[in-house]
């Protein structure tokens, strides 16, 4: 996938359509040829700190004659790709800075955010249009061409305004030697709407193909279908059948759920303030299936709200909320002695919850956060609920052992909020979910000795990807030498909820485009009395 370059790095598996592959292959020699001299000559210019280019930018605002949404999206693309910044913390504080407000913010935050979540699809583009190698051009340059072409395909900018904006954001970025180069392929993307463009460079598999349609790695695509296709949740669906193509038909849904903003989701805290009453303090609408959650509309700043400054409410994703109730839901043989462990609870979302609860209940909680910072983050949020924080390492947190509830919500890939950042799905690497797998199982096992007989352990994850969901819960169930554990149906602890376990698995699996959660799963362990 050309979006390895301008920083971001190659994470599809196969990615590049096979026609572009063709394409690029009779074109190898020239890309290569210019990629020597073209690469070494930009990265002298290379990186651009955001200061650097704020100062750069406001002596050159006056000439370059960009506007502010264009100029601050185009420095935040850069920073993505230049520092690895999350586009979501620094285009806020941009916005707020440079005083962008109203209609001007939100096309800065259409054409930022859009342009990151659609690369993959901006990139093939830029790279059919295109004789040098992407990874030969200078950030800016790059960064500049995605703007351009974002604008052309996606919105109803004016294809002369976006081209001329694009050509002068590469001169205000002191690579006015590319101005040709930028005006020549926007022209020519220009030339094709984008349907046509989307036909032309799809790949021909299903998945590859759809993969490209909703702009993510193959990878990642192949992921949600093994996912999707393991749960098996609708018996009529005959996914073995040759007309298939081995591809879940909601594969479609869950990508193009990734690329929709979700609405905010607070939980007013129970013993607090209710969600009806948070509803109606702010003016939303109380959840669907958590009895504490509230939607809000997305924009404006949650943190601010006074329900929220005064602690009674937090922002929480509603599978989130869902989670923390369930380890309290979940049946414990025996008296529940109120002894309850969330084993990572860095930055304390879920471990707010469990304490407000465990308030209630007359429990308390003890927090595991291996990193001090993040343990820092649960401190503030737990203040006045009975949870005590403890820095260290979840695998031997040197906590005496018999707790009635355990929490693991384990450090994972993220996958299943891929909605919250745009320019994630590009970041991430299907390698790295081996190596959180060894950690994943050592924290459950951990969790396993820690928890008594009669105990339960509610293992989650912000993932659907079967490798760190059902195939850790798998690999502990088939311990031989560790505590007896059976699985319970998490569907038990669970309000109504519709496309939840009535497939394959008695665990949950939640997803954006059937709740509208962030694709989270669990699983409820409890340790056999033997
Ligand atoms: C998915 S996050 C937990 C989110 C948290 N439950 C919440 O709702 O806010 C996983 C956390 O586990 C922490 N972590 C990673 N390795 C750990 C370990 N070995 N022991 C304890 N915590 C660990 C990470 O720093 C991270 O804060």
């Amino acid at each position: 996938m050309s979006a390895a370059a301008g920083g971001f790095r190659s994470r599809s598996r196969s990615g590049e359509s096979p026609r572009l592959a063709d394409k690029a292959g009779n074109q190898t020699g020239k890309k290569t040829d210019a990629r020597g001299a073209k690469s070494q000559q930009h990265d002298k210019r290379r990186p651009h700190s955001y200061k650097q280019q704020k100062r750069q930018k406001r002596t050159h605002r006056e000439t370059a004659g960009v506007d502010k949404p264009r100029l601050l999206a185009f420095a935040v693309l850069n920073r993505v790709s230049d520092d690895d910044a999350y586009a979501n913390l620094i285009l806020p504080k941009c916005l707020r800075e440079e005083r962008v407000k109203g209609r001007d913010a939100a096309f800065a935050t259409e054409i930022t955010y859009g342009c990151l979540r659609s690369l993959g699809v901006l990139d093939t583009v830029i790279d059919a249009c295109s004789s040098r190698e992407l990874d030969s051009l200078a950030t800016p340059v790059l960064n500049a061409l995605r703007l351009g072409t974002y604008q052309l395909l996606f919105t109803r900018v004016d294809d002369h305004a976006a081209v001329d904006t694009s050509v002068r954001l590469v001169e205000s970025a002191e690579h006015g030697k590319a101005k040709g180069f930028v005006n020549g392929i926007l022209r020519t993307v220009g030339r094709t709407p984008r349907e046509q463009w989307i036909a032309q460079l799809r790949p021909e598999s299903e998945l590859a193909g759809l993969a490209f349609e909703h702009a993510h790695p193959e990878w990642i695509a192949g992921a949600f279908n093994e996912a999707l296709l393991a749960e098996n949740q609708d018996a009529s669906l005959d996914v073995e059948s040759p007309h298939s193509d081995g591809i879940h038909p909601e594969l479609a849904a869950a990508l193009a759920a990734d690329s929709e903003r979700p609405l905010v989701h607070l939980v007013a805290r129970p013993g607090e303030i209710s969600a009806e009453e948070l509803a109606l303090m702010i003016g939303g609408e109380t959840g669907r299936y958590s009895p504490y959650a509230v939607y809000l509309e997305s924009g404006g700043n949650p943190g601010a709200l006074e329900p929220v400054q005064q602690s009674m409410a937090a922002v929480q994703d509603e599978g989130s909320q869902l989670i923390a109730r369930a380890v309290v839901e979940a049946e414990v043989l025996g008296e529940d002695s109120g002894r309850w462990l969330d084993l990572c609870a860095g930055p304390g979302g879920k471990a707010a919850l469990l304490g407000a609860l465990a308030a209630i209940d007359g429990a308390s909680v003890d927090a595991v956060e291996v990193s001090p910072h993040r343990a820092e983050l649960i401190r503030s949020t737990v203040a006045d609920l009975p949870v005590t924080v403890h820095v260290a390492d979840g695998r031997s947190p040197g906590l005496a052992a018999g707790f009635d509830r355990v929490l693991v919500d384990a450090p994972c890939s993220g996958l299943g909020a891929l909605r919250r950042r745009p320019e994630a799905r590009w970041k991430k690497d299907d390698r790295d979910i081996l190596d959180l797998n060894t950690l994943q199982v050592e924290l459950l096992r951990s969790a396993l000795q820690l928890v008594r007989p009669g105990g339960v352990v509610v293992y989650s994850t912000c993932s659907p990807d079967l490798r760190e969901t059902r195939s850790i819960v798998d690999t502990i169930l088939g311990d031989t030498d560790g505590p007896a554990v059976e699985e319970l149906s998490a569907l038990a602890t669970l309000p109504d909820i519709p496309g939840i376990g009535t497939g394959n698995f008695i665990s949950a699996q939640m997803w954006p485009h059937r709740h509208g959660t962030d694709a989270m799963f669990f699983a409820v362990l409890r340790r056999r009395i033997s």
